[in-house]
């Protein structure tokens, strides 16, 4: 079980039902049998991004007839939530001509799904982006200031997910970001190091490619400079910091999946809007661990339930370190890893 998954909302669930109910046909002498499934002539397409009821989708992705098209949800579907990066089935005119109008009749399986806190006051857009496989966690070195538990939540939200955390340090020209970075120094991610002058656009663009990557970080990280930077076409705007209280304008309002097309090859940045915070109200420690294969090899000579925390009575991981079996750098990973379970433990 994960974290989105508590049950909590179950009407932004796909109802997998409706998309099998048959429905009765009007041009009853057309087909031989009844029993036909529903939308059969359907075409698949992904979710762009999503302004106020529209749907900016794109059709054949990645084939030869690639284009992108406008499109409504059907009614049965009113319910439930389409996010951005979701794959869906439409009928109807999807030749993105203009003034045309397809219908979303199904919402395809999601491989992944990040939601915002369930207690978010912000009850506009919970479910945040679906299908994505990496994160980049944007975070500044100085104004604003970073925080170790923000970023612990990212990456429990990530790890839980089964979405591979990167992070990118910006503002690098304003403050050393080594102190910070050595909170994280025993996950092994990939870190980037960004600085007014010099960002590493090869760097983080090779990780990109053919991947999805959503970009998380708290409003006035310098986030829309690195995507403008990385896709020039989108034109996120920026905002200006503001001096007194450090904190950036909302100046990206909404979430969008953007090509991304450099020297190594193409892939997808999903930009969100400044994310202050993941819900991480059920997160199963099973799932964090997992992400640890050489710690989750290890903890599978724990005891049952164990919460694998400092003191857990006879946690494996424990003894491990006891034995010397971790080494120097498998130490900073345990701890890291516990800091991570205790994150979770406390929201
Ligand atoms: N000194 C310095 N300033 C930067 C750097 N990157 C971005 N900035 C500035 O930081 C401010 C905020 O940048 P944005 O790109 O708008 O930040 P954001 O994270 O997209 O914030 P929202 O749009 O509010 O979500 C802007 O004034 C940028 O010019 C950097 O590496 N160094
Ligand atoms: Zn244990």
């Amino acid at each position: 079980m994960s974290w989105w998954d508590d049950g909590a909302d179950d009407e932004d669930e796909p109802d997998y039902e409706a998309d099998i109910r048959i429905r009765p046909n009007p041009k009853a002498n057309r087909p031989r049998t009844k029993q036909r499934p529903a939308h059969a002539d359907a075409v698949t397409a992904r979710v762009l991004g999503v302004d106020r009821g529209r749907y900016s989708v794109l059709v054949d992705e990645g084939g030869p007839g690639e284009h992108e098209a406008t499109a409504a949800r059907a009614r049965e579907l009113r319910k439930q939530a389409i996010v951005t990066g979701d794959l869906v089935d439409l009928v109807g005119d999807s030749s993105g001509a203009t003034g045309s109008l397809a219908r979303i009749v199904r919402i395809g399986e999601r491989t992944t799904l990040l939601r915002r806190s369930a207690d978010d006051t912000d009850e506009v857009e919970r479910v945040i982006v679906a299908n994505a496989d990496r994160m980049l966690i944007v975070v500044a070195a100085a104004n604003p200031e970073p925080r170790v538990r923000l970023v612990d939540r990212y990456l429990v939200a990530a790890y839980d997910a089964g979405i591979e955390p990167m992070l990118v340090i910006t503002k690098t020209d304003l403050a050393d970001p080594e102190p910070f970075l050595a909170n994280f120094a025993g996950l092994g991610f990939p870190v980037f190091r960004s600085g007014e002058e010099d960002m590493p656009l090869t760097e983080i663009g090779a990780a990109l490619v053919d991947h999805r990557t959503v970009f998380v970080g708290h409003s006035g990280v310098g986030k829309s400079t690195l995507v403008n930077a990385l896709v020039p076409s989108a034109e996120r705007a920026t905002g200006h910091v503001n001096e007194v209280t450090g904190r950036g304008r909302h100046t990206s309002s909404s979430t969008v999946c953007l090509h991304y097309d450099g020297e190594a090859g193409a892939g997808w940045v999903i930009d969100t809007p400044g994310v202050r915070s993941f819900g991480l109200g059920h997160v199963n420690p099973e799932s964090i661990l997992r992400s640890f294969t050489d710690l989750a090899a290890i903890a599978e000579r724990c005891p049952r339930g164990c919460t694998h925390l400092a003191g857990a009575p006879d946690c494996a991981l424990d003894e491990a370190a006891a034995a010397g079996e971790l080494g120097e750098a498998g130490l900073a990973r345990l701890d890291s890893l516990r800091r991570l379970l205790t994150t979770f433990a406390a929201a």
